[in-house]
């Protein structure tokens, strides 16, 4: 098995460091047509530095809801989001990225102008944001495809030029909702390992919405489970698999007795 040569800066995180992501007594109520949805109850967490968070749940218990407050793009009913120690009342794009399940890309922009279009809006030079754009291309695999439009990309690779997008952001936080689901299982899989290479390059701190507990368990120093709506926190389950992770872990023990711990946990909420 290989070292986690990560594990000392881990627990520095946790110990030490402030919260990156402190999520404060939020409840949210949906207005609706047939009246109240009460979509989640009392949230509250605190996500140190670097940390790479999975956030399960049966389906409707609010993850989704959870993840745009903390991008900002829903105002919660009740409670308060601060990331690195600023409320957040709006998107803000400097400290906090968002990929989602479909890769929302500019049609008429190439890969290269569309993971650079941060940078653009940012001001920065023409040169030095294609130069950035190109070596993240390179990193989620996509060398060659520079020029290409999204009509000219697969799925998978359209969702890879949304994941480099992510990180060209460059924002020490980066949410993702659900950004593998529509991807076939074989691409799914060597995503999540791309982004986990680029993961241990960047230590963004990472909040990973999914409905697969394999794909949670693989990836995620922690898996944060809701229950079913309204969401509340019913468990925060550390995973202690070594990193770098790998395919074969996915065999082991350890790893089937942690999935069925959060499988459990989700079973009962039906
Ligand atoms: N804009 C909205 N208006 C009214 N109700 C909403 C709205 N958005 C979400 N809801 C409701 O709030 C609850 C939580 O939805 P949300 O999408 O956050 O859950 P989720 O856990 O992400 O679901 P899934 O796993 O199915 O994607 C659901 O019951 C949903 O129907």
């Amino acid at each position: 098995m290989s070292l986690d040569l990560a594990a000392p800066r881990r627990a520095e995180a946790m110990t030490s460091q402030p919260s990156e992501i402190e999520v404060s007594g939020i409840t949210h109520r949906y207005q609706t047509g047939r009246g109240e949805v009460l979509a989640l109850r009392n949230i509250n967490l605190s996500i140190a530095p670097g940390r790479f968070v999975g956030l399960v749940g049966p389906s409707g218990c609010g993850k989704s809801s959870l993840l745009m407050m903390m991008a900002g793009l829903v105002k919660p009913s009740e409670g308060n989001i601060t990331v690195r120690g600023s409320p957040i009342n709006g998107p803000a794009p400097d400290r906090i990225g968002v990929v989602f399940q479909e890769a929302s890309l500019l049609p008429w922009r190439t890969a290269q102008e569309n993971v650079a279009f941060p940078l653009k809006l940012r001001g920065v030079k023409r040169a030095e944001r294609e130069a950035k754009a190109e070596e993240l291309l390179h990193l989620v695999g996509l060398k060659g495809f520079e020029k290409r439009h999204p009509h000219e990309l697969s799925g998978g690779m359209k969702q890879r030029v949304a994941i480099a997008r992510g990180f060209c952001q460059d924002p020490p936080v980066l949410l993702m909702d659900e950004p593998f689901a529509a991807l076939d299982e074989q691409t799914r899989m060597t995503l999540g390992d791309e982004l986990l290479r680029i993961w241990e390059q960047h230590r963004k701190t990472v909040v990973f919405v999914t409905h697969g507990l394999t794909e949670a368990v693989y990836l995620c120093d922690e898996v944060i489970v809701l229950s079913g709506r309204p969401g509340e926190v019913l468990a925060r389950i550390e995973i202690d698999l070594p990193r770098p992770r790998t395919w074969e872990m996915m065999a082991t023990e350890h790893f089937g007795r942690l999935r069925e711990q959060i499988w459990s946990l989700i079973r009962r909420q039906s």
